[in-house]
């Protein structure tokens, strides 16, 4: 198959499917692959992305589609490349032809005998569309595109709100901007994206979303340290810390570094970043550096606290804490299919194991901003109450006027917490 061929597209975005549905991170199985074919253009990896992606957002609806049409199973890589193949004729109707040919082209290569099962399949599909698809309107997997269990705790928690987040979790994420504010005014640098002929919007927390996501290096002064991309949601943090110069803060689980970046990039204070992963810690040193920032960036467990805090308070601590990432979702849609419910408790269990390890290290006076990027309660709210109800000390900081902040994805963000906790003087 040609590199450049839909069929060859297919084929590679149904081994990423296939190795999800086994288990495996979606980012790191493409990055994996992408590592053996540093040859492949600009439009091959695109193309395998988008149909990897987009399969992944949309598998409640694939599944429910193969288990009405197969009749006894097929190997993974063939039911894989039937996924790919059917978010691709319900994302393009217009090419069905084409995708059914692309489709059959790619299982001849990949399994020979199984090419007229393909075209079978894809073709049923197609002749049986009204009927499938009044079918799946009855199925709530595949109709809001998430488990089941996911959609049970979404509806309990926001009755109101429930159906636009799942909506909104299936689209394709924005992008949000920063403007490093030490390197020039948010003015400047959305003038210069007109200039470039970069549509955008500006939101309440002065964070910039494009119109179209580009690639980086299309950003006007990106590798110069002017701009970041970070999601609007996120730049709610440093807004929200209330910093001021010379505060000693601590950004407790900090990489790949946006929200540290943007602390500094706020105020001159001495930041300590702590990181678990020292891969990963080596991408906050690495933003740093692109921004022109300084702060202390260590690797270290924050629960440990006898191996890094030299027992001197923090002034204001930032807890943006391990957790299901469901908010998220849509930027890494194998969360969906790989999380279990029971995943959560496990979650809510770490992220009260690191509020606690915390609080002894805020200064009086001082506070401390958890953050989620989570949209279920028993990773915020919940959490929230239960903390407070272990440490007497700790009070409820309303942020812009209400007791804490959920975010649900959005056309312009994504899902996040925010809760603000003081310690009493
Ligand atoms: C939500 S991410 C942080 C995102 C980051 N604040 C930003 O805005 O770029 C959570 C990070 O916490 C790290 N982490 C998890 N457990 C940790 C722990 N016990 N101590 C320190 N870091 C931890 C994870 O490796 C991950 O990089």
């Amino acid at each position: 198959m040609p590199a450049d061929s839909l069929a060859f597209s297919f084929s590679c975005a149904a081994a990423l499917v296939e190795s999800v549905l086994a288990g495996a991170n979606l980012t790191d199985a493409f990055e994996g692959m992408l590592a053996q074919h540093p040859d492949w253009p600009d439009g091959t990896r695109g193309a395998v992305r988008d149909l990897a992606w987009g399969t992944l957002r949309d598998y409640g609806r694939g599944d429910a589609v193969l288990r009405r049409l197969l009749h006894k199973p097929l190997p993974e890589s063939i039911h894989a490349l039937l996924l790919v193949a059917l978010h691709r004729l319900e994302s393009r109707p217009e090419q069905a032809h084409t995708v059914v040919n692309q489709a059959v082209e790619a299982a001849a290569a990949l399994m020979p005998p199984l090419k007229g099962v393909v075209n079978g399949v894809l073709r049923n599909r197609q002749r049986n569309a009204a009927e499938l698809d009044a079918e799946l309107v009855a199925d709530q997997a595949a109709y809001y595109r998430h488990p089941s269990w996911w959609i049970e705790r979404l509806r309990a928690s926001f009755p109101d709100d429930w159906e636009a987040a799942l909506a909104a979790g299936n689209e394709r994420p924005p992008m949000g901007l920063r403007v490093n504010r030490l390197r020039g005014s948010v003015d400047a640098y959305a003038s210069e994206l007109e200039t470039a002929g970069l549509g955008h919007r500006r939101l309440a927390n002065d964070a910039l979303v494009l119109e179209r996501p580009v690639a980086v290096a299309a950003l006007p002064g990106f590798a110069a340290g002017r701009v970041s991309v970070q999601d609007a949601g996120a730049q709610w943090a440093a807004r929200w810390l209330d910093l001021a110069a010379g505060q000693r803060v601590l950004d407790a689980c900090a990489a790949p570094g946006g929200k540290s970046a943007h602390i500094l990039e706020t105020a001159p204070v001495e930041l300590l970043s702590l990181e678990l992963d020292p891969v990963r810690t080596r991408r906050i040193a690495d933003n740093f550096a692109r921004l022109g920032l300084a702060g202390e960036v260590r690797t270290a467990d924050c629960r440990e606290r006898a191996k890094w805090w030299d027992g001197r308070p923090f002034d204001r601590i930032l807890a943006d804490v391990p957790c299901s990432a469901s908010g998220v979702a849509r930027r890494h849609p194998d969360i969906k299919w790989l999380r279990r419910a029971d995943d959560i408790a496990r979650f809510a269990a770490q992220q009260a194991e690191i509020l606690d390890a915390l609080w002894p290290t805020l200064a009086p006076g001082g506070s401390l901003l958890y953050v989620t990027c989570s949209v279920f309660d028993e990773e915020n709210a919940r959490q929230i109450e239960r903390f407070c109800a272990r440490h007497a000390d700790a009070l409820r900081v309303d942020i812009d006027g209400r007791p804490a902040r959920q975010l649900l994805p959005h056309a312009d963000h994504d899902g996040f917490y925010y809760a603000l906790l003081a310690k009493r003087a």
